[in-house]
């Protein structure tokens, strides 16, 4: 199939991986047409805008903080859950933009995280075997023949819950919720649990003694009030996004507006895939996910065929190797891509790559394992003359027991405390903070010596 002609449907005519097998395609279509005609769910300016930010993250200018769970559901959909979520967010962009003295790109893995890739099919549950959960979009998590179908209502309720959760956070943000002068209301109910929370405090009444001082020098501190705030998800299930994809009256490009930005994931990057062609149409940012066995060359074809016209700010490499394969791996890739001189921001997900399973099949990843990675990235990005843009986490405001050590140093024996992930391991609130101030020391450390 050629390349030459793209629509919003065109990847139909490439193999599309972990697509959910639809018992009835024409429900499939039928839900499809009508979300196609719903209202979108971001603007193309706001989607340009964050396309500046990273671009400008890329050069050194900024920093992106993309993070959230694994996989939200359809319960998760309440004013607490989002509020939790909110603050963990808005407590480390505050943390990395006071210590890396650099604006940080919020970027939810929120509104829209409803679709999961699996590695096996089926799965085994108590000795039984049940079609794999692929996420509240696709079917349910209840271990039951029945609710483990794929069913395509799931993409209206998908669609719902993101518009829900989007309008409360824009209605938060403009509210004043992300006013730095509240940044002690962001506190949440697990903080006495958290070790960093005084370092957090002692930080934000430097900052507010900043603004005070500002302030009665006469200077303007409403800039403080709002913030710029995204979303993001994988781009897996094509036939929704292409639901979601619209061209823009005034530039006449194809814009997905069921987020701002949008990622393919490490299984479905194939360079003559499905997922690579939906998106080298689309105007959005676009993540792509690189693990340690990709292959430079393949890498560099990809960029060069998701942004022929060497946009700033249209791709960014996520790398996820992992700690043992990140010395290895990671140097090659950087350097063709350096060779290439194509723009790319890079950014770092140091969860996917240390997954490991403890007794029956628990996954979890180790706090050490993690900031592992996430230092030789710093540092092998600083000795390529390349910058480490951003990060992409996954985690959660919530006092969960998903990953091991941080400063609680929680023990593979803890995680059946409080284990809700409906699919990874997550941070949770006490884990973000502290690898949120982790993330500021290693900006600093590895930009002081720059130039
Ligand atoms: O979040 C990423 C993937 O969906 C997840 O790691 C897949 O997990 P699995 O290997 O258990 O299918
Ligand atoms: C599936 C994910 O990651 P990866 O594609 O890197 O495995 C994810 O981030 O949810």
């Amino acid at each position: 199939m050629s390349h030459s002609t793209w629509t919003p449907t065109s990847w139909k005519h490439f193999p599309a991986h972990q697509q959910p097998p639809y018992p009835d395609m024409q429900a499939l279509s039928h839900i499809t047409n009508a979300l196609s005609v719903l209202p979108p769910l971001v603007y193309p300016a706001e989607v340009e805008r964050l396309k500046s930010s990273i671009a400008a993250a890329a050069r050194g200018g900024g920093f992106i903080l993309q993070g959230g769970d694994c996989a939200e559901r359809f319960t998760d959909c309440n004013e607490q859950n989002i509020t939790n979520k909110m603050k963990i967010l808005l407590q480390m962009s505050l943390i990395l933009t006071y210590g890396a003295r650099k604006p940080v790109v919020r970027l939810g893995r929120i509104a829209g995280q409803y679709a999961k890739p699996r590695s096996q099919a089926q799965e085994t549950i108590e000795g039984i075997s049940y079609p794999s959960y692929r996420g509240d979009s696709v079917n349910d998590l209840a271990p039951d023949q029945a609710r483990r179908v794929p069913d395509p209502e799931r993409l209206t309720t998908a669609y719902t819950c993101s518009a829900l959760t989007l309008n409360y956070i824009r209605a938060m943000i403009s509210g004043g919720f992300a006013d730095l002068r509240h940044a002690f209301e962001w506190n949440l109910h697990s903080i006495e649990k958290a070790e960093k929370w005084k370092d957090y405090r002692d930080m934000v009444e430097t900052i507010l003694d900043a603004i005070h001082f500002m302030e009665s020098c006469g200077v303007n501190s409403h800039l403080l009030d709002t913030i710029d705030f995204f979303t993001s998800h994988e781009g897996l299930l094509l036939e929704y996004e292409s639901a979601l994809t619209r061209k823009d009256p005034a530039s006449g490009r194809f814009y997905n507006l069921g987020a701002h930005m949008l990622w393919i994931g490490e299984r479905t990057r194939q360079l003559d895939g499905a997922h690579v062609e939906y998106f080298r149409g689309l105007a959005n940012p676009v993540g792509v996910k690189i693990g340690s066995n990709a292959d430079p060359e393949e890498v560099t074809d990809l960029i060069h065929r998701l942004n022929p016209t060497n946009e700033a700010g249209r791709v960014t490499i996520i790398t996820r190797m992992g700690m043992d394969r990140v010395e290895k791996a990671l140097p090659p890739l950087v350097c063709a891509v350096k060779r290439s001189g194509m723009p790319v921001a890079w950014s770092c997900d140091p969860m996917h790559g240390n997954t490991r399973v403890v007794g029956e099949n628990i996954k979890t990843r180790a706090f050490a394992h993690i900031e592992a990675e996430l230092e030789s990235c710093f540092r092998i990005h600083r000795h390529h003359g390349t910058i480490l843009a951003g990060v992409h986490f996954e985690l959660t405001g919530e006092d969960v027991t998903e990953c091991t050590g941080g400063a609680a140093n929680l023990q593979d024996t803890d995680l059946g405390k409080n284990y809700v992930s409906s699919c990874d391991p997550r941070l949770n609130y006490s884990q973000s903070l502290e690898m949120a101030f982790l993330i500021s020391r290693l900006i600093r450390q590895y930009s002081l010596q720059e130039r």
